[in-house]
């Protein structure tokens, strides 16, 4: 970020991130009124969503370009941007949004980003687990995080694709083999998780979702999701009964989603309120705001396992404090040898696809 920019600076920065997306925004008219929109932005961060076109992508967009914190907002997918590009510009607020198609364009779209949101890649159909979305997106998300080394290496990455345990792994021996891998600022997005839990939770104890605070680690995949509910917050002491429903719902709760969306995809406006709840997070902590406290998966210490979900503290360098599991009660530490037998081999099949 450069809050301490002039006008004209900023001009100048806007203006070299100009693109051609737009090869039919190419002519002196348009460029006027880019720049003419250009001096209007704040200063703020520059964001950069990768599957912007999809159905988690668009609504994210258009989340991320309601956010203060944002100057620069760029869209990037292999289809549809010039279309989502020109409509969610029309907004009125401050982000300035850029619009990049086609692996060509992908370098453009990532120069000089402070946070990179990755939601490309195909979803589930009824029937399916994660772990067959892992031929496609492996290799999706292997390409991305080649130009993210290339162009923003120093960015935070906020990864969505599935299948989360082991795209986080591919996405971490990328950056390794290209020498800029910083543990800090790669998370894996396990936020709707953590949504979902206090959603059902809420509705359990008659109370408002935005009073509920129960921590969800692990990984983002059946089993490997493990509420921990001997933690919420507010205290509550639950039946058997109780615990044993809300796991199974918050274990399941994407495929209820992929079951009632009937093949037409899986969780999208949910997942868009649930990573632009993670992404602010992250954007306040790199402005500085102090004691910010989200789960998430990253390269951890907290079990044997080199990647986990848990809480983290961020800050202006990503992850600054990953928190230990606390105390759990004899049906979590069962959950969570479960969890990581899962998380384990999901992992290895990452780490040995990107090696390849
Ligand atoms: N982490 C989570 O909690 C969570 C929640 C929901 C969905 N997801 C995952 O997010 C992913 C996207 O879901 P969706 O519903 O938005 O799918 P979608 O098919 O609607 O959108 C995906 C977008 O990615 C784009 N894309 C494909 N290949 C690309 C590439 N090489 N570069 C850039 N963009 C590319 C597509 O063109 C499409 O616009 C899926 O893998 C899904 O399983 C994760
Ligand atoms: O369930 C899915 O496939 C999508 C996502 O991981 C979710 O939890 O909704």
């Amino acid at each position: 970020m450069q809050p301490s920019l002039d006008v004209n600076q900023r001009i100048a920065r806007i203006s070299a991130h100009l693109q051609p997306l737009n090869s039919q925004m190419e002519d002196g008219s348009n460029l006027r009124r880019v720049n003419c929109r250009a001096k209007g932005g704040s200063p703020g961060f520059k964001v950069a969503i990768l599957g912007a076109a999809g159905g988690i992508g668009q609504p994210l967009a258009m989340l991320i370009k309601m956010n203060p914190l944002v100057s620069i907002l760029h869209l990037y997918d292999v289809v549809n941007t010039p279309g989502v590009t020109a409509d969610i510009s029309h907004m009125d607020t401050g982000a300035v949004v850029r619009g990049f198609l086609g692996k060509e364009q992908l370098e453009d779209a990532l120069t000089g980003m402070d946070l990179v949101i990755i939601p490309a890649g195909v979803p589930r159909k009824p029937g399916m687990t994660r772990d067959d979305l892992f031929n496609i997106n492996a290799g999706i998300v292997k390409t991305l995080c080649e130009g993210i080394a290339k162009c923003s290496p120093k960015a935070i990455v906020n990864l969505i694709s599935n299948p989360v345990n082991s795209t986080v792994p591919i996405a971490a021996e990328v950056f390794k083999k290209a020498g800029t891998f910083d543990p800090n600022r790669l998370l894996g997005v396990t936020m709707l998780d953590v949504v979902r839990a206090n959603t059902f939770v809420a509705e359990v104890l008659g109370l408002d979702p935005r009073d509920v605070d129960v921590p969800v680690v692990g990984g983002h995949a059946g089993v490997t999701i493990l509420p921990l509910l001997s933690q919420v917050k507010p205290p509550y002491s639950f039946t058997p009964k109780e615990i044993d429903y809300l796991t199974d719902r918050i274990q399941n709760g994407g495929t209820e989603v992929v079951e009632a969306k009937a093949g037409a995809g899986s969780a999208t406006l949910s997942m868009a309120y649930a990573a632009v709840k993670f992404a602010d997070a992250c954007l306040r902590a790199l402005r500085g705001d102090a004691g910010i406290v989200q789960c998430a998966y990253v390269a951890s210490q907290v079990t044997e396992l080199p990647f986990f979900s848990s809480k983290v503290r961020l800050g202006r360098g990503g992850v600054e404090e990953v928190y230990a599991l606390g105390p759990l009660n004899e049906y979590e530490r069962a959950g969570l040898e479960k969890a990581k037998k899962e998380l384990a081999a999901s992992i290895e099949k990452g780490v040995s696809f990107a090696r390849k």
